[in-house]
């Protein structure tokens, strides 16, 4: 069984569908990228599996359990934790006090809070050398490192991660994929969300969305010839 299995999911704001039956399966121990254009609905079914929307119809089955009405926070106590797209750090407050708030849904004694604040500056060198900076004043690379931090900080079986690349210079984004590889090294399960085919070598396998429907999924390496790409990710991925 898979560790997260979603079904038919349909998902509207304001009753008005952006999925239409989205179905797709993320193994435990993998590292899946969920590609597609801007609008696709790529956000959309990362927040939905995270609690932050109700689907109007379907159903996701999380380590097991079908995952019925649940705040947010029930979600990440449960094991799964979003990175949002925006990043929506806490600007004034530290890196140290915005990694904390990361662990609050999640048991606080303060071993665990120390082994898993090691971890993530382990991650993120970077971070550690900033621990008691305003997250407002870092640069792009640095928020969207925090960011997915933050995510770590609950101790997720399940990792989302939406956009980390956006609006990073590659070399930045190569940073930020290159510990996410390692984080799915570690034994946590990641699905980020790219519209970004760079993310493609990062990946074990990867789902395309279009339109709200998902249109292909594959290995990684299938999506590195040219014609998929330009199929489904537009000529400039
Ligand atoms: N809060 C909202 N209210 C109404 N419609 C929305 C809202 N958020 C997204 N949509 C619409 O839902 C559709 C899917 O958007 P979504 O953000 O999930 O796509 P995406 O693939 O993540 O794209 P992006 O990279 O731009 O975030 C789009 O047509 C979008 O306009």
């Amino acid at each position: 069984m898979a560790l997260l299995e979603v079904r038919d999911l349909v998902v509207g704001y304001d009753q008005y569908p952006v999925l239409h039956g989205v179905s797709f399966d993320v193994e435990q121990g993998e590292c899946c990228v969920l590609l597609g254009l801007n609008g696709a609905g790529k956000t959309t079914t990362v927040t939905t599996v995270a609690g932050m929307l109700q689907p109007q119809s379907g159903s996701i089955t999380f380590d097991g359990k079908e995952l019925r009405k649940g705040s947010p926070s029930q979600r990440v106590a449960g094991g799964i934790s979003l990175s949002p797209e925006g990043r929506r750090l806490f600007p004034r407050l530290t890196v140290s006090q915005n990694l904390k708030l990361g662990a609050w849904s999640r048991r606080r004694d303060s071993k665990t809070l120390k082994r898993q604040m090691d971890l993530v500056r382990d991650y993120f060198p970077r971070l550690a050398e900033r621990e008691n900076q305003l997250a407002g004043t870092l640069s792009g690379g640095e928020q969207q490192m925090l960011a997915v931090g933050r995510a770590m900080m609950s101790r997720p079986k399940l990792l989302l991660i939406d956009e980390a690349s956006l609006g990073l210079s590659p070399t930045v984004a190569r940073t930020v994929w290159e510990v996410t590889s390692r984080i799915k090294a570690d034994g946590t399960t990641v699905l980020m969300v790219e519209q970004n085919a760079g993310a493609l070598p990062f990946a074990d396998r990867a789902l395309i969305m279009e339109k709200g429907t998902l249109v292909y999924t594959g290995v990684g390496d299938e999506l590195r010839t040219v014609n998929l790409r330009e199929a489904y990710l537009g000529s400039g991925a």
